[in-house]
């Protein structure tokens, strides 16, 4: 079975492990028992990070798994595994968070995830969720509110770490100025047609692991295109190595020193995914792919909101930062 790299992030408990590569658990179509099987089939193959969110409405399914996979021995304890799940905008309002924590937990069925982060810095005012969010919907956070809320969450040990997604220097600089317990993660979209040269130096700076979303650009997904798996670049790297254009994309990543989360439910490109730990890029094939001209892929704007509004703009405006 493949072991994949760690590094670690500052916890409760001092720094901890995190595997590099985790599985994306944000199904596309995928029902419930799919989503538990597919996450049984990456424990059998070696995958020890997931990645869920309440917004993927997976947290349930996963908590089976990792329920049946101690049931068949696959693992001997649940703290083999490192969990992530994420705060959605409809609870990021101080007093919401605990409670969305704890449902997580419920849903999970875990006495605490690794890792919480807040999934965007972005509130909505809807209870049920409903996208593509209406206008009247969105609103700023209150990220001073959000944080200390985000921080007792941790001293409370529901989670060992915290951390944000889609968050881009200015506003992680506000956390900063008045944290008691940093961020230790941010993720963001990354993939060599996004390659977060800056966000990644930045990070680092700040002892900030980065981790990269959609490192396939979400080929095949309904919020995701075919930029990545169809880049003439990667498409001659690909042929020329005898790897395929995931394999590329992904081993990019890695060598970028970040963490990242991959999704697939299918058993053989769940290895081959995994394939990427005992080759590299050389040189002139890291130069090529750096040249490549550089497009975000609109999360927010795209998929999740369809009419114009300041606050969307402005988080748009932040993560086009490079
Ligand atoms: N914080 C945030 O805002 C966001 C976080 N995420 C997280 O990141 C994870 C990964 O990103 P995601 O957006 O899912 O997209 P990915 O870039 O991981 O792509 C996933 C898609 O690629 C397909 N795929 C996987 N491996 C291969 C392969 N080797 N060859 C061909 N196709 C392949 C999958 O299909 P199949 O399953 O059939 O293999 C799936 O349709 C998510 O699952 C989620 O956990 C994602 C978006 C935003
Ligand atoms: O439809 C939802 C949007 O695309 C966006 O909210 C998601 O991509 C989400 O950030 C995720 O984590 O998967």
């Amino acid at each position: 079975m493949v072991s994949i790299p760690e590094t670690t992030i500052s916890s409760s408990d001092g720094r901890r492990p995190i595997p590099l590569m985790g599985l994306g658990v944000a199904a596309s179509g995928e029902n419930g028992v799919a989503v538990k099987a597919a996450v049984i089939e990456a424990i059998k193959v070696g995958y020890r990070h997931f990645d869920t969110a309440t917004l993927y409405g997976t947290e349930k399914p996963l908590g089976e798994a990792i329920e049946e996979a101690l049931r068949l021995g696959l693992i001997k304890s649940r703290a083999e595994l490192f969990i992530t799940t994420k705060l959605w905008c409809n609870s990021t309002e101080g007093h919401l968070v605990l409670p969305a924590i704890n449902q997580s937990l419920r849903n999970l069925g875990l006495e605490y995830v690794d890792l919480y982060l807040v999934h965007w810095p972005l509130k909505l005012n809807q209870a049920e969720v409903k996208i593509p969010v209406p206008k009247e919907c969105i609103a700023a956070i209150n990220i001073k509110d959000v944080w200390e809320a985000m921080e007792k969450c941790q001293e409370l040990g529901l989670t060992k770490s915290i951390g944000v997604s889609n968050f881009a220097p200015r506003l992680i600089e506000e956390i900063l100025s008045f944290a008691k317990i940093p961020p230790a993660v941010n993720q963001v979209e990354m993939n060599p047609l996004w390659q977060q040269k800056k966000l990644n130096e930045f990070c680092k700076k700040n002892d900030i692991l980065l981790t990269g979303y959609s490192p396939l650009g979400a080929f095949g997904a309904k919020w995701g295109h075919n930029r990545v798996m169809e880049c003439d670049v990667l498409q001659d790297i690909a042929k020329s190595r005898g790897k395929t254009v995931a394999q590329i994309s992904l081993r990019w990543i890695y060598e970028q020193g970040v963490s990242f989360v991959v999704k697939s439910f299918n058993t053989e490109r769940m290895k081959q995914n995994l394939d990427i730990f005992d080759w590299s890029l050389t040189e002139e094939e890291l130069t090529k792919i750096s040249q490549i001209p550089q497009r975000k892929h609109a999360y927010l704007t795209g998929t999740m909101v369809s009419e114009p509004h300041d606050v969307i703009a402005q988080i748009d405006a932040d993560l086009a930062f490079q």
